[in-house]
């Protein structure tokens, strides 16, 4: 699986201040594929998401994550950012004296985008307001999540990190990010995967975590995983698993897996 994965996240511990948050966590995402990631408040899909982003506060204690082929356990933030990992917090940070517009021209340039480009990405996000503000100062819960993954959209990365970014957004913005996320999920770099030999391959990944499931609307999912306890507990069918879980929570979902006519034989809860 590693093999064939752009990413791979493998035995992975994680500590945060010096507690055990992820427990050998193993997660493997196909290049082109989407999945989503399920699980009850706090059982560490925040703290994943961040790990495999590489902020510094999660300390990783054993195991590996391998991006593109490369090992990036040890590599910063930026350099993971550079090798095209991306992420739309679920808590997006406020950065006083930086306005957004100047963030904007400095990812266009590094980028090498248009000014066509960024105001209608700009526009779709509905975003003009607050290019003159500092970044989320002052922006309410919605309003700093269109921001972020507005920035996130612009940055355009090989693997979208997704952490909720259907909470606290209203239904019409939720209609536009969906859509824009979808577009920007099959929207190969220009040429396409030159290293596949093939300009229409779909290279792009994402990992999305979602409670609503209301963003798999608008965004088309591979396979979804349960977090629980730090653990991964199972994978299966996107909407098999939201359905269980709606309808009988997590715990069943996770029992599921001792029904022979829910898993398959990689233990992955399935429709049959
Ligand atoms: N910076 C931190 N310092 C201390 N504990 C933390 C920190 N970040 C996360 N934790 C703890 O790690 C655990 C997992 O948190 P995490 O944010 O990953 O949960 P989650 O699954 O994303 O939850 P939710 O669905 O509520 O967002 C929680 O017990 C949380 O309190």
């Amino acid at each position: 699986m590693e093999g064939t994965a752009v990413l791979s996240v493998i035995d992975l511990q994680v500590s945060v201040r010096g507690k055990r948050i992820l427990h050998d966590v193993n997660l493997h995402i196909p290049r082109g594929e989407v999945h989503a990631l399920f699980g009850p408040n706090g059982s560490g899909k925040s703290v994943m998401m961040m790990t495999i982003m590489g902020y510094p506060e999660y300390e990783i204690r054993k195991g590996r994550i391998v991006f593109d082929g490369r090992d990036v356990t040890r590599m910063s933030l930026d350099e993971r950012s550079r090798l095209g990992i991306g992420i739309s917090e679920q808590r997006p940070p406020t950065i006083k004296g930086v306005k957004l517009s100047n963030m904007v021209k400095l990812i266009a340039s590094v980028k090498q985008l248009s000014d066509a480009h960024t105001s209608s990405i700009a526009s779709a996000v509905d975003i003009n307001r607050f290019l003159n503000r500092d970044i989320n100062d002052g922006l309410s819960g919605g309003e700093s999540k269109q921001t972020e993954l507005f920035l996130l959209l612009l940055a355009n990365p090989q693997l979208l990190i997704l952490d909720e970014p259907d909470s606290g957004v209203d239904p019409e913005q939720l209609l536009k990010i969906g859509r824009l996320i979808h577009t920007s999920l099959r929207n190969n770099p220009p040429g396409g995967d030159k290293r596949g030999g093939y300009p229409d391959a779909r290279i792009k990944a994402g990992l999305i975590s979602t409670h609503s499931a209301e963003i798999l609307e608008y965004v088309q999912t591979d396979k979804a995983h349960l977090m629980m306890d730090g653990k991964i507990k199972c994978s299966g069918s996107p909407n098999l698993m939201m359905d269980h879980i709606r309808k009988q929570g997590y715990a069943y979902c996770v029992s599921c897996l001792e029904q022979e006519q829910c898993r398959d034989k990689n233990n992955w809860i399935t429709e049959n």
